[in-house]
């Protein structure tokens, strides 16, 4: 099936802001995370930029593999607010084409190709030296759609209990991108 826009889904070239300020790939509290910013596309896709810090070299000035994959599925992963479901990543192929030298600015964008019930298809690439540069990375991806207690039920309690604490309504909703 063709992948639906959800209808309160942000207009195209908004940002989209962290969903949780620990997340590794887009939250502003940690220090050595990828503070990913993603902004929304037409459809049900999207843009993101990346720049490689010291702190994710693998190779001598170059990034990790790793957290290459990391860009990707947090890009994919940022989908799931213009479909305002809640999935976690079941499987991720990644292509790196490629090396990418810290201070790269990764030109990210991603989008749903299809849904089949709770199953979420998506495709990403990174691109370097511009938005329209040759891609560095790129990678397929299946989500699957999840409960919200799926984080309930697995996250460690200390995290849980602090994020559903939060007095801000919306950072506890997209804290575990509930359909609100
Ligand atoms: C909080 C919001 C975050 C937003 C942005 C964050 C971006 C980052 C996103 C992530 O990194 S999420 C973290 C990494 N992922 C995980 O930790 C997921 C760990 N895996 C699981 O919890 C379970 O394996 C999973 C929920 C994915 C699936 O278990 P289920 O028991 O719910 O599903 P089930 O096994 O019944 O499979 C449902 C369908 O999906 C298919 N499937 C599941 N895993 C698959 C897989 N790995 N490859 C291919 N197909 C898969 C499965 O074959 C089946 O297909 P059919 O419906 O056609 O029979």
């Amino acid at each position: 099936m063709q992948p639906v826009r959800h209808p309160d889904a942000p207009a195209p070239g908004e940002l989209l802001g962290a969903h949780y300020g620990q997340c590794f790939g887009c939250g502003g509290d940690q220090p050595h995370g990828l503070h990913l910013e993603a902004r929304a596309g037409e459809g049900v896709s999207l843009t993101a930029e990346f720049t490689v810090q010291p702190a994710h070299q693998g190779a001598p000035g170059l990034a990790h593999g790793g957290v290459l994959a990391s860009a990707l599925d947090e890009t994919l992963g940022s989908l799931n607010w213009l479909l305002r479901t809640i999935a976690v990543t079941g499987r991720l192929e990644t292509d790196f084409v490629r090396p990418v030298p810290v201070g790269t600015t990764l030109h990210l964008e991603a989008e749903v190709t299809a849904v089949a019930g709770r199953k979420i298809y998506s495709t990403a690439t990174g691109r370097v030296g511009g938005p329209d540069g040759p891609v560095a990375v790129r990678a397929d991806a299946l989500f699957i759609e999840v409960k919200v207690d799926h984080f309930v039920d697995h996250g460690r309690q200390e995290e849980i209990q602090a994020a559903m604490s939060d007095p801000d309504q919306i950072r506890r909703t997209r804290a575990f991108e509930v359909n609100p």
